[in-house]
C-alpha cells in the first residue's frame, strides 16, 4: 500500500537477474553462442569483445533497474549500417534466452527482460 507513494525506482527485475555480476555472467554465454550462430556471427567478426561485454551488461543493467548507466553509442547508430534482418533480431534474442537458461534465471525474468528490449527493435533492425 503505502509503498507506491515512493517513486523507488523498481529493481526486482535486476535481482532476479543476480544483479551486475549475473547480467555479466549471462552476457559472456550470449558471446559464446553469438560466435556458433551462423545467422549472426559474421555481423560481429572483428568487433571489440571487451567492450561489447561491458556495454551491452551495463545496458540490461541499467534496462533491468540496476544502478548502472550505460556509456555506449545509441543503437541506431550502432546497429543502423549493419542491416539487421527480422530473423538475425530474433536469432539474438533467442540467443540471449538461452544464455538466461544457462544461467537459471527464472522464466518469469527472462520474459520481463525480453519485453524492455522489444522497444528498441526499430533502432536495431535494417533501416
Ligand atoms: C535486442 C537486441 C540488441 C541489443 C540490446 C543490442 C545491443 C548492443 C549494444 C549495447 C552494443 C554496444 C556494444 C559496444 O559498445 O561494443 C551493440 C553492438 C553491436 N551489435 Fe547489437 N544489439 C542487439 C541486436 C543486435 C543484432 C540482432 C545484431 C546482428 C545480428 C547486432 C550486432 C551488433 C554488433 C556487430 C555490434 C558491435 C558494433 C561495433 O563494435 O561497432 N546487435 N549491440
Amino acid at each position: 500500500g503505502c509503498q507506491s507513494l515512493h517513486s523507488e525506482p523498481d529493481n526486482s527485475l535486476y535481482l532476479q537477474l543476480g544483479e551486475r555480476a549475473g547480467i555479466a555472467n549471462v552476457v559472456e554465454d550470449l558471446l559464446y553462442l553469438i560466435v556458433d550462430d551462423e545467422r549472426i556471427n559474421e555481423q560481429f567478426k572483428g568487433m571489440d569483445v571487451a567492450q561489447f561485454h561491458r556495454n551491452l551488461t551495463d545496458q540490461l543493467c541499467e534496462l533491468s533497474g540496476g544502478p548502472c548507466e550505460y556509456s555506449g553509442r545509441e543503437m541506431r547508430e550502432l546497429h543502423a549500417a549493419m542491416g539487421i534482418t527480422d530473423t538475425q533480431f530474433n536469432a539474438l534474442a533467442e540467443n540471449l534466452i538461452l544464455a538466461m537458461e544457462e544461467n537459471h534465471v527464472p522464466t518469469t525474468a527472462q520474459n520481463r527482460l525480453i519485453k524492455r528490449l522489444l522497444p528498441l527493435y526499430p533502432d536495431i533492425r535494417h533501416l
